[in-house]
């Protein structure tokens, strides 16, 4: 991220020291300058002069990358207000042949019926998950994708978008470009078939997780659709600027987003809006660790048990990237277990789940 653009010594000397505290130091209580100080005090009580090692996983990631944005002056008035420091990345993505060809494909699906179009749709917005840069980071290498999801509720969700029909779908998305580019194309779907009158897409309201997406990476996303070399990409592109601009789609940005809690947690306001919708679709292995409390659940714990708490129907479209899973079948674990033993984290597998509320 440094060599990515010129900080200056300040915000280099700020990432460097947030470097040294969060692999071996302390965790330092936020400072006076911090405009959402309050929040985080009281989330970080009993953690606070602990070292980093010891936070709950997802409060620590939480909070490494609300750090980030403070070390780089992303809150500070000055130069570097409102840079987000992982676009370099985010638009080196956007802009790469891979996504000219995937754009490209649109065309072929055009002729599609509905039904089918839906199908090839939410299977790429399955897979657009696989694009996440803090996992290929991490992860260094990427392994081929095995197609058969660990987890198949594609049936019942087809089903559940049907009974959606008229009403509103949220999609709570996950990350930038590769990703949303797919989440888009749904969504330009669903509003085009009148499979939803309304669409509300959920996303981040500051720089998160490296290549989360905010609304900079939406209106980028639409920006290249609208320039894209093929005719369904283009028309994708125009008719999302409209759906924004009639109120069709609306762009949400909750702070609840980057909050490091579980929905159950979710404000009220949050839990109000989603409660009125037909279907809510969350995207990514970050949503799903959130939608089922973050818990090391044995993976045979049935999916309703642990997401039934959500609002609104729901349903997680995910490549999984963490231990976190539930909802599998004994022999699912025990082929998984004997034949790819880092199934759960390494990004290769898949699975589609729903909660349809009865
Ligand atoms: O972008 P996604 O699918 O939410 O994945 C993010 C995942 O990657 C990691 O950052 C690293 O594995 C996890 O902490 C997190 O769950």
């Amino acid at each position: 991220m440094l060599a990515a653009r010129p900080y200056g010594p300040a915000e280099r000397a700020a990432v460097e020291a947030l470097l040294a505290e969060s692999t071996d130091g302390l965790l330092e209580p936020p400072g006076p300058a911090l405009h959402d100080r309050e929040a985080w005090l009281a989330r970080g009580v009993g953690l606070w002069g602990r070292p980093w090692s010891e936070a709950p996983f997802l409060w620590a990631e939480s909070w490494f990358h609300r750090r980030l944005l403070d070390a780089t002056g992303y809150f500070r008035p000055g130069p570097w207000h409102g840079i987000d420091p992982y676009a370099p990345f985010k638009d080196a993505e956007l802009a790469g042949e891979a996504v000219d060809g995937e754009l490209a494909a649109l065309d072929a699906l055009a002729d599609l019926p509905e039904e089918e179009r839906t199908r090839a749709l939410l299977s790429s917005a399955l897979w657009g998950n696989r694009a996440d840069l803090s996992f290929r980071m991490a992860a260094g290498t990427e392994g081929a994708a095995v197609p058969d999801p660990v987890a198949d509720d594609s049936e019942p969700l087809l089903a559940a978008l049907a009974r959606a029909r008229g009403g509103t779908v949220c999609l709570i998305a996950d990350n930038a470009a590769r990703e949303l580019l797919p989440d888009l194309v749904l969504i330009d779907h669903l509003l085009a078939a009148d499979a939803a009158t309304r669409v509300v897409l959920h996303v981040k309201p500051q720089p998160y997780f490296v290549s989360d997406a905010t609304m900079a990476d939406v209106l980028a996303a639409v920006g290249r659709l609208r320039a894209a070399d093929g005719a369904a990409a283009r028309a994708v592109g125009e008719r999302l600027w409209r759906a924004v601009e009639r109120g069709t789609l609306r762009v949400a940005a909750h702070p609840f987003s980057c909050a490091p809690l579980p929905y159950r947690d979710m404000p009220a306001d949050l839990r109000a809006e989603l409660s009125g919708a037909a279907l809510t679709v969350l995207k990514g292995d970050l949503n799903y660790r959130r939608l089922v409390d973050d818990r090391h659940w044995p993976p045979t714990t049935p999916f309703a048990d642990v997401a039934g708490h959500f609002p609104s129907p729901v349903a997680a479209l995910r490549t999984l990237k963490s231990d976190v899973v539930t909802g599998l079948s004994q022999a699912t674990v025990t082929r998984l277990d004997t034949t790819a033993p880092a199934w759960r984290t390494e990004g290769t597998h898949a699975l589609v789940q729903l909660h349809p509320r009865a």
